[in-house]
């Protein structure tokens, strides 16, 4: 895979004007946000697994043929996290690589089934978790709150322990804010997901499922009758449906935007033909996000960038998305108008250099 990071089409200075700006990410996964630091020393521990243990050879690892691969080459990384203790340094170091990238706010998507059918104790999962987002937001100042998301393949199995893991109150952390839905969506029609969805929210969590990734626009439209969804999870097939992009406008339903982790599992073709454009034309809020960094050779930072050469954007365009992100996010109201205040703050300072 060519390194993406760094984006050289996009003026210098846009970069340090991206790299200072106080940022909320809505859409990043835990296991996939692991750094090749992280994986490297988790697969050192696992000699029987088949990820590399050289941070460099990782690189070629994470490159992908199509989507069923790069779901199977996340598995292999899940298969490394086995103990609480690895769960605790993953949370931690994943809080510290958004916090260098200014990152106040992120909404960290979990897929606690597939941790717990591989054995750790729920309990002392959800224990390691909290126990790196208090010590992230003391010692970072980064706020961390958690989406639990059915990997969709495995299942109505999966999706009724994902939903007693997020409502059960003995064993649901107090991070948790959403309800997501992951993993290949060809062969895994949404509706079936209603009863789980329905349980969750009237457990007070928001839905936001993933959809329109790597299947058509029928699929989103699913995600937002059947599982009532407030943001959209990608929503790339959007842009071929125009009652569905003027829906999403109208009822100011947010996409969350990964440009680069759709290049990587092909699910776009190109960058250049990315629909985020159109996104922005039908007036629909978009939000920018990094799904899987060190697996797509990316940070929230590169992808920053990419959106400001599609979008055409300057030092206040980008600052707009990240109060996009900011708006669309289930932190409360005195945290997101202080981080919203933060970028105005930002902005005017290096606007008045
Ligand atoms: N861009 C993405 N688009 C969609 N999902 C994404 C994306 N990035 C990351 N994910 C994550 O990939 C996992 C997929 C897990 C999965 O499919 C599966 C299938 C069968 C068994 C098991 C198991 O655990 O036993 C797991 C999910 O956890 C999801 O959160
Ligand atoms: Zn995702």
């Amino acid at each position: 895979m060519t390194d993406r990071l760094v984006d050289a089409r996009v003026p210098r200075d846009l970069h340090t004007f991206i790299a200072g700006l106080p940022k909320a990410e809505l859409h990043v996964h835990h296991v996939g946000s692991a750094s090749p630091r992280i994986v490297a020393e988790l697969a050192a521990r696992h000699p029987d697994s088949k990820v590399p243990t050289d941070p460099e050879a990782l690189v070629d690892y994470f490159t992908f043929t199509d989507f069923a691969h790069f779901i199977d080459v996340y598995l292999s990384v899940v298969d490394l996290i086995r103990t609480p203790e690895d769960v605790r340094l993953l949370t931690y170091e994943v809080a510290r690589d958004l916090a260098r990238q200014q990152v106040r706010y992120a909404e960290v998507t979990i897929t606690p089934f597939s941790s717990t059918r591989r054995g750790i104790d729920e309990s002392a999962f959800m224990a390691a978790i909290e126990d790196a987002r208090k010590a992230a937001e003391a010692e970072f100042g980064t706020v961390l709150r958690w989406c639990f998301d059915i990997p969709g393949e495995a299942g109505l199995e999966a999706a009724e322990e994902t939903v007693r893991l997020a409502t059960d109150d003995r064993v649901r952390p107090e991070g948790l804010v959403s309800f997501g839905l992951g993993g290949p969506e060809i062969g895994v029609p949404r509706p079936q997901f209603k009863p789980y969805f329905d349980r969750a929210i009237a457990a007070g969590l928001h839905s936001v499922p993933h959809a329109g990734e790597t299947t058509g626009p029928e699929t989103v439209w699913d995600a937002l009758t059947h599982l009532r969804a407030e943001r959209i999870g990608h929503g790339t097939s959007s842009a071929q449906d125009p009652k569905l992009l003027a829906h999403l406008a109208e009822h100011r339903i947010p996409l969350e935007v990964c440009p680069t982790s759709n290049i990587a599992t092909r699910a776009v073709r190109t960058i250049d033909e990315h629909p985020i454009k159109e996104f922005a034309k039908a007036g629909v809020i978009v939000t920018i996000n990094s799904d899987d960094p060190p697996m797509f050779g990316t940070d929230l930072n590169n992808e920053y960038a990419v959106a400001a050469r599609l979008l055409d954007l300057d030092e206040r365009g980008l600052a707009d998305l990240a109060k996009n992100a900011v708006d669309a996010s289930f932190l409360d109201e005195p945290g997101r108008a202080r981080i919203a205040a933060e970028i105005d703050t930002y902005t005017a300072g290096r606007l008045a250099t």
